[in-house]
């Protein structure tokens, strides 16, 4: 592993504490936990033996890190591969979120996993944007949202600004911002080498920018959501305390369990409810996240009414789109696998000629078009897998119930 900058070391230990520290350090010693969240409209009758995740509803650790790459129950979307720690969102939003149509944007979303816990969370009838200002991640974040599955699910590439100025107005806000990523050190040492303080200072300052952007599109007495995966107190509770100078937020409390071992405020005088997970404390990797509430008095429906105007103004990359009715043709593993390796397969004689969805285990994969003696993989070239060695049998993660 890459060695922890000094001045990250000085930093957190004094932030942290020397017995927090040390528990925190001990966690390079052992690899970060490997979870997975279930989505609960494609795998109903799915399951895994793992250990729950006990802040998420659906979400299981996994004993050891399979190769996702090779399940095409994956690729279905039948579950995410998420850190547990983000997870713990479901917990808020069960708490926080009125369980009525809401509108939802998601300011920094890409790959997705909190925009796809998101929108599991919701009410029936809410709309969610999950925005990604950045291309190439915006069109993943696409991908991991198609494969999701849910309607009323936008996916759209600007900055937050735009949606200032589009007068987008929406009851949820969850701003995931961009950080130092201290928290990600132990899964991706490329965070270790970018790390510096001028680095937390500049972020500090960015995701300010993006809060007060998102501000603006909260609705009265909506839902800000504010996370990152860092701990330095710079980008976490003095941009806390700046929300609350600046732009009269009220935080608000998370009821949690003792056993999940979460750490509060870091930052002296500051006694606010905030929420870390630090690796080696809590079983997951890094997160910080706090709710707060702007003021005034909630409308239900309001932000549903003002919506068709203000997307217009929106770069709205994916919107969801109702699946053709068509013949399902059930393939093998092998099969699957060529499939989503963007090869054409062959299938039985009895399918009929014309669009047809590649099924496996019942979970559609895509669409292929069956001219009798091939049919030509209509899989998004953009998604297929890359990999050449495909295993002979195939090593399932998730099981029938
Ligand atoms: C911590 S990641 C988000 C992870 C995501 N929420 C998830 O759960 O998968 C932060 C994201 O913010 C994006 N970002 C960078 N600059 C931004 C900006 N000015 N406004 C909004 N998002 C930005 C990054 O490209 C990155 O995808």
């Amino acid at each position: 592993m890459a060695q922890l900058p000094i001045d990250f070391t000085d930093m957190a230990r004094r932030t942290m504490g020397e017995e927090r520290f040390d528990c925190y350090l001990k966690a390079f010693e052992t690899d970060a936990p490997v979870s997975i969240r279930l989505n609960p409209e494609k795998a109903k009758e799915l399951t895994t033996d793992g250990e729950r995740v006990p802040w998420c509803r659906n979400a299981y650790y996994l004993p050891q890190r399979p190769n996702f790459t090779y399940d095409p129950l994956l690729h279905a979307g039948c579950y995410y591969v998420q850190e547990a720690g983000s997870m713990f969102l479901d917990t808020v939003m069960q708490q926080w979120v009125p369980d009525a149509p809401v509108v939802m944007i998601d300011f920094c979303a890409a790959p997705g996993g909190k925009s796809l816990l998101a929108r599991t969370a919701l009410a029936a009838g809410s709309v969610l944007f999950s925005n990604e200002p950045m291309r190439n991640r915006a069109n993943i974040l696409a991908e991991n949202v198609e494969k999701w599955g849910y309607a009323d699910h936008f996916v759209t590439n600007n900055f937050p600004r735009d949606y200032r100025r589009a007068k987008m107005i929406a009851d949820v806000v969850l701003c995931d911002v961009p950080c130092s990523g201290e928290g990600m050190f132990r899964k991706d040492e490329a965070t270790i080498r970018e790390w510096s303080m001028q680095n937390v200072e500049k972020c500090a300052r960015l995701q300010r920018e993006i809060v007060a952007d998102a501000w603006s599109c909260l609705a009265d007495g909506g839902l800000f959501i504010y996370s990152t995966c860092t701990f330095n107190t710079h980008e976490d509770e003095e941009n806390i305390q700046w929300m609350m100078d600046e732009l009269g937020a009220e935080v608000l409390p998370v009821k949690v369990d003792a056993a999940w071992n979460i750490t509060g405020s870091l930052l002296d005088g500051f006694s606010q409810p905030v929420y870390r997970f630090i690796p080696g404390i809590s079983k997951g990797e890094g997160l910080f996240l706090c709710v707060l509430r702007k003021g005034g008095a909630w409308q239900q429906g309001h932000s549903l009414k003002s919506l068709r105007k203000s997307q217009q103004n929106l770069n709205i990359i994916y919107c969801p789109k109702a699946q053709p009715d068509m013949v399902k043709v059930e393939v093998n593993y092998q099969q699957a696998m060529a499939y989503l390796r963007h090869e054409a397969i062959t299938l039985g004689a009895d399918v009929p000629r014309g669009m047809v969805g590649i099924c496996f285990e019942g979970h559609l994969l895509g669409l292929a078009k069956n001219i009798g003696n091939r049919a030509n993989n209509l899989y998004p070239k953009e998604w297929k897998i890359r990999t050449t060695y495909i295993p002979n049998e195939y090593e399932t993660i998730l099981r029938h119930t």
